[in-house]
């Protein structure tokens, strides 16, 4: 069974990148079982953020604290350990069906070393048939069981986007990260993945830390947003505070008059 989720809290974190200061002193709060949204115009350091709190980049400066364990230093799969899976903005697939993608996530939870599972000992295939059997459950809550067995290549890109969730899912998380969950999907798609992030919090007790453009969706969904701008928190709140917050109206405008 998953440990339950605990606060993810990230302090004064800074990161600079030769010259440019990406993330500037963030800080913000992620409470255990929540749906926390990290926002912002283009370049305001969202994905750096995610970055850091898996382990992809490391901090200049600041903390980042999950259950009360320091992460930043820890190598992403350190991370995956504590409960803490991510997706990514581009969809990262390996090659193969969604079963194969699935048993990927089962990796870190699997005891039974490579040399038993290759001789297929009893042990190890038992094991595998448990991981497999979670995987179909998961790719069920999911919506994709039936495709279970198939390729991912030729599978729709909403339903490429749902086998990276569930393939984070099947690391058994307490927290999620879910960057850009609904980017480049139709309306009817977009829907359907809010419905499915609700029930993963809902049904899975799963907090989850969602970047994401769509602002209908971040609205809808989350119970606490965190605003960022030039690398800087500008507002943190409930969502219906951060709508109406001047500075943040004015960045996404400013940002808007640059880009017409
Ligand atoms: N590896 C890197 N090296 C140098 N600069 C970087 C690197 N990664 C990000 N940056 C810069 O850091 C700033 C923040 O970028 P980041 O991708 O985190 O923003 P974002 O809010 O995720 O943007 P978007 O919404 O466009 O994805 C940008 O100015 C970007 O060019």
């Amino acid at each position: 069974m998953t440990a339950a989720a605990a606060e993810l809290r990230v302090e004064g974190v800074t990161v600079r990148f030769a010259g440019l200061t990406a993330l500037d002193e963030v800080s913000f709060t992620v409470a255990p079982g929540s749906i926390h949204a990290l926002i912002g115009p283009n370049g305001a350091g969202k994905s750096t953020c995610f970055n850091v709190l898996s382990g992809v980049y490391r901090a200049t400066g600041g903390s980042v604290r999950y259950d009360g364990r320091e992460l930043t230093g820890l190598p992403p799969h350190r991370i995956a350990g504590l409960g803490i899976a991510r997706t990514f903005q581009n969809i990262v697939l390996t090659a193969g069906t969604v079963a194969d993608n699935l048993m990927l996530g089962r990796h870190g939870l699997t005891t039974a070393g490579f040399t038993s599972t290759a001789l297929r000992l009893p042990k190890a295939v038992r094991e595998q048939r448990r991981h497999r059997q979670r995987a179909y459950e998961i790719a069920d809550f999911l919506g994709i069981a039936a495709h279970f067995d198939q390729p991912v290549g030729p599978l729709s890109y909403g339903d490429r986007k749902r086998v990276e969730i569930a393939r984070a899912l099947c690391m058994e998380p307490r927290l999620l990260l879910l960057d850009e969950p609904v980017a480049g999907m139709n309306p009817t798609e977009r829907l359907a993945m809010a419905a499915t992030v609700a029930a993963v919090r809902a049904e899975l007790g799963i907090s989850i830390l969602i970047v994401e453009h769509d602002m209908g969706m971040v609205m809808r969904l989350a119970d606490a947003v965190t605003v960022l701008d030039f690398g800087r928190r500008i507002a943190d709140g409930t969502p219906e505070s951060v709508q109406r917050d001047p500075e943040v109206i004015a960045a996404y405008l400013g940002r808007q008059e640059e880009s017409a």
